[in-house]
C-alpha cells in the first residue's frame, strides 16, 4: 500500500525543482518544436522536466507506472490501469512558456485504482503550490482553498481554452459554445492558457466554471482533485460522469453552474487518450 503522504511530499519537492528549471529556461533561447500540428508546441524544457520528474519518482517508487505527456508523444502507451500511476504534465502552458506569458504550471497527479489520490499543480511563475489529497482538502501554499458560492451563472466568470484543434468543424463548435455562454450574459470569459491553472482558479474561488474539449489526462488529473477537494464538482461536457481519458471536462464551483454550462456547450468527441494509435 503506497504511503500517500510520502507521495505528496515527493510530488511537491520534485514540482518545485521542476519549477526552478522552467524559470531558468525562461531567460534562455527557447527552441520550439511542433508535435501534432503547427500550434501544438513542445520545447526541450518540456522533455527535460518530464525526465527529471520521472527519474526522481523511479528512484523512490520503482514499481510505479507513468503517463507523461512527452513520453506519450514519443510513442509510449497512454493507459490508466489500477496500478499506482503518476500522471505528469511537465509544462502545462507550453505556448505561454514559449511567449513568456506568465502562467505556466507543472502538473503531477497520482492515481490508484484509476482514482486520483494526490494532485499537485505548481504555478511556477507565480510561485503558487496547489496541493490536494483525496478526502483531505485542497491548499495553495498551505492555505485552504474553497470554491465560490455563486449559483447564478450571470454573476460568474467562466474560463475556457481554444486548444490546439484547428479543424473547422471543431472550431465552429468551440465558438458556438463560447457565443452561447458569453451571451447569457456572464460577467466574463477568461483563459489562463493552461488547464491546470484554470482549474486552480476555480478551486481558489475566483472563477466559477472551467470547461474544455480537447484536453488530455495529464492536463486535468492533478487539477481535478484540487477542484473537488476545494468543494467543486467535475463532470463531462454532456453532464455525465467525468472520464479522465475522454478529453472533455467541466470543473465548476457547484452543480448548478456546471449543469448550466452543459446546456450551453456544443459537444464533440476528440479521439480518446487511451484509443489505439491511428495507423498511417
Ligand atoms: O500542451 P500543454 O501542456 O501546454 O497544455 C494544454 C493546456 O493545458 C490546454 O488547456 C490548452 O487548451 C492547450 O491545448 C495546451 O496545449
Ligand atoms: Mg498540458
Ligand atoms: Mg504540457
Amino acid at each position: 500500500m503506497a504511503n500517500l503522504q510520502s507521495i505528496m511530499d515527493h510530488a511537491v519537492a520534485v514540482a518545485r525543482k521542476a519549477g526552478e528549471v522552467v524559470r531558468e529556461a525562461l531567460s534562455d533561447d527557447r527552441k520550439v518544436m511542433m508535435k501534432s500540428s503547427a500550434v501544438d508546441l513542445v520545447t526541450q524544457t518540456d522533455q527535460k522536466v518530464e525526465q527529471l520528474i520521472i527519474q526522481s519518482v523511479k528512484e523512490k517508487f520503482p514499481s510505479h507506472r507513468f503517463i507523461g505527456e512527452e513520453s506519450v508523444a514519443a510513442g509510449e502507451a497512454c493507459v490508466l490501469t489500477d496500478d499506482p500511476t503518476w500522471i505528469i504534465d511537465p509544462i502545462d502552458g507550453t505556448t505561454n512558456f514559449v511567449h513568456a506569458f506568465p502562467f505556466v504550471a507543472i502538473s503531477i497527479g497520482f492515481a490508484m485504482n484509476k482514482q486520483v489520490e494526490v494532485g499537485v499543480v505548481y504555478s511556477c511563475l507565480e510561485d503558487k503550490m496547489f496541493t490536494a489529497r483525496r478526502g483531505k482538502g485542497a491548499f495553495c501554499n498551505g492555505e485552504p482553498l474553497a470554491v465560490s458560492d455563486q449559483t447564478d451563472i450571470q454573476q460568474s466568470i467562466i474560463s475556457t481554452e481554444f486548444g490546439a484543434n484547428r479543424d473547422p468543424e471543431a472550431v465552429d463548435k468551440i465558438f458556438c459554445s463560447l457565443r452561447n455562454i458569453l451571451s447569457l450574459p456572464v460577467h466574463g470569459v477568461r483563459g489562463a492558457g493552461t488547464a491546470a491553472i484554470n482549474m486552480c482558479l476555480v478551486a481558489s474561488g475566483c472563477v466559477e466554471g472551467y470547461y474544455e474539449i480537447g484536453v488530455h489526462v495529464w492536463d486535468i488529473a492533478a487539477g481535478s482533485l484540487v477542484v473537488s477537494e476545494a468543494g467543486g464538482v467535475l463532470m463531462d461536457v454532456d453532464g455525465g460522469e467525468l472520464d479522465l481519458m475522454s478529453r472533455r471536462i467541466i470543473a465548476a464551483n457547484n452543480r448548478s453552474i456546471a449543469e448550466r454550462l452543459v446546456k450551453e456547450i456544443t459537444p464533440f468527441r476528440p479521439p480518446r487518450d487511451d484509443s489505439p494509435p491511428q495507423k498511417l
